[in-house]
């Protein structure tokens, strides 16, 4: 129920084996065959094909880079992958080519990029941005294969990595290298940055878990209860959302974590991975209201999973509204998707086709904000609200 547009996406990453036993004295020594004609922009031997994709640059072992400053109209894009996935990056070029994405970004933009006590850099609105607007659309600059990131480095690594930069088009360059590092000096750089700011994606390929960078994404801080919900489409595309109006001079966050774990949990997961422990409303609250929160979490899941499973016994009515009571109760804006599909599902298997469509109308107005209007779950809530009782769904629960 949690498949959007069959790209699998999780929030920032924790990356830590790349800076783990690293290996050789730290330098990076470019070996370009060309010369140099201004400092970061080799100039090498390799041509362009007709889509303007360059490389194999170089490769260490089974990854390789390849780069293209053509990449969404001229933002450009360096991609260290094995080779059989870059049939699937250059037809993905090849669509981005027809529609550029950074398009779809309002000019000016909704935001500012402005300090926040705390926080360092933070994105804050400067309008007021209504439910359902697109708050930011951005291709990735860098796509690094998964297995690349997550077993140790070495220097050759890490040369692959700073080259991947230095071939970016050098705004493009200057925004990546501006990210803000989580982790200590003395890191390696590019590595650093990536540990900090990357999301996981797939691309449709036998092996194709990647994790992409967006240097403007990159400045959105995180809050347990954001006020939008970001997606990233099958053109590895990333798309961020308002969950809910937002007023002029809020910050716009977006969640890090799963927002269903306990307070705990989600501070010890911010700490570990960014360097933060979460003090956004919901983790800062009272203690005593914090013990409210997590039961309400914890009473969430128990729900999910009855409801969830088609063999669950005794689903009424009364569930389903608690359970989609609970996620307002906890403010969960920007997940509330998947209770509105699930709540759809039951009761039509309940045989309420009246709740159904009620519910799957909900669904499809909040899963395109969520994940887009092709998600295949909004797809599929679309085909429920169409005909419940042809859906295959129709009274399971209660029999024909
Ligand atoms: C992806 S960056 C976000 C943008 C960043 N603040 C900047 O200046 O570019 C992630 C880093 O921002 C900071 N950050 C994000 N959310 C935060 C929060 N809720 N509280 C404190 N620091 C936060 C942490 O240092 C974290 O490692």
């Amino acid at each position: 129920l949690t498949d959007y547009s069959g790209v699998e996406t999780c929030p920032w990453s924790q990356q830590r084996p790349l800076l783990s036993t690293c290996v050789g004295d730290g330098q990076t020594k470019l070996n370009f065959s060309g010369s140099s004609s201004s400092p970061g922009q080799p100039q090498h031997k390799f041509k362009e094909d007709d889509w303007g994709w360059i490389g194999p640059h170089k490769c260490f072992q089974k990854w390789c880079l390849w780069s293209n400053n053509q990449f969404a109209g001229g933002r450009g894009i360096s991609v260290i992958t094995l080779h059989e996935n870059m049939n699937q990056v250059k037809a993905i070029g090849v669509n981005l080519n027809n529609a550029n994405p950074l398009d779809a970004n309002a000019f000016p933009p909704p935001y500012n990029i402005d300090e926040v006590p705390g926080k360092g850099l933070g994105v804050i609105a400067n309008k007021i941005i209504s439910r359902g607007t697109q708050v930011m659309t951005y291709s990735p600059v860098l796509l690094v294969h998964k297995e690349f990131i997550d077993t140790p480095t070495t220097q050759k690594k890490r040369q692959l990595l700073d080259l991947a930069v230095q071939v970016l088009p050098e705004n493009v360059r200057t925004k990546f290298e501006a990210q803000m590092s989580s982790v200590g000096s003395g890191a390696h750089k590019i590595a650093a940055i990536l540990i900090t700011n990357s999301f996981q994606m797939s691309i449709p390929t036998k092996d194709g878990h990647h994790y992409g960078n967006f240097p403007e994404v990159s400045r959105l801080n995180h809050n347990c209860r954001p006020n939008t919900a970001f997606h990233i489409d099958e053109n590895l595309v990333h798309h961020v959302n308002a969950v809910q109006k937002i007023k002029k001079g809020e910050e716009i966050s977006i969640s890090y974590l799963d927002p269903v774990a306990p307070r705990d949990e989600r501070q010890k997961r911010s700490l570990a991975a960014w360097g933060f422990s979460c003090d956004c409303p919901a983790c800062s609250q009272h203690n005593l209201l914090v013990k409210l929160s997590d039961e309400r979490l914890a009473e969430i899941h128990e729900l999910e999973s009855k409801l969830q499973s088609y063999g669950s016994e005794g689903i009424t009515a009364k569930m389903i509204e608690r359970l989609l009571k609970l996620y307002k109760q906890e403010k969960l804006e920007s997940r509330v998707f998947g209770a509105y599909t699930l709540a759809a599902l039951n009761y039509n298997m309940l045989g309420w086709d009246r709740m159904a469509v009620k519910y799957a109308k909900m669904a499809v107005e909040e899963g395109t904000i969520e994940g887009g209007p092709e998600a295949p779950d909004v797809v599929a809530m679309r085909v429920l609200a169409g005909d419940p009782r042809g859906h295959f769904t129709w009274r399971g629960r209660v029999g024909k």
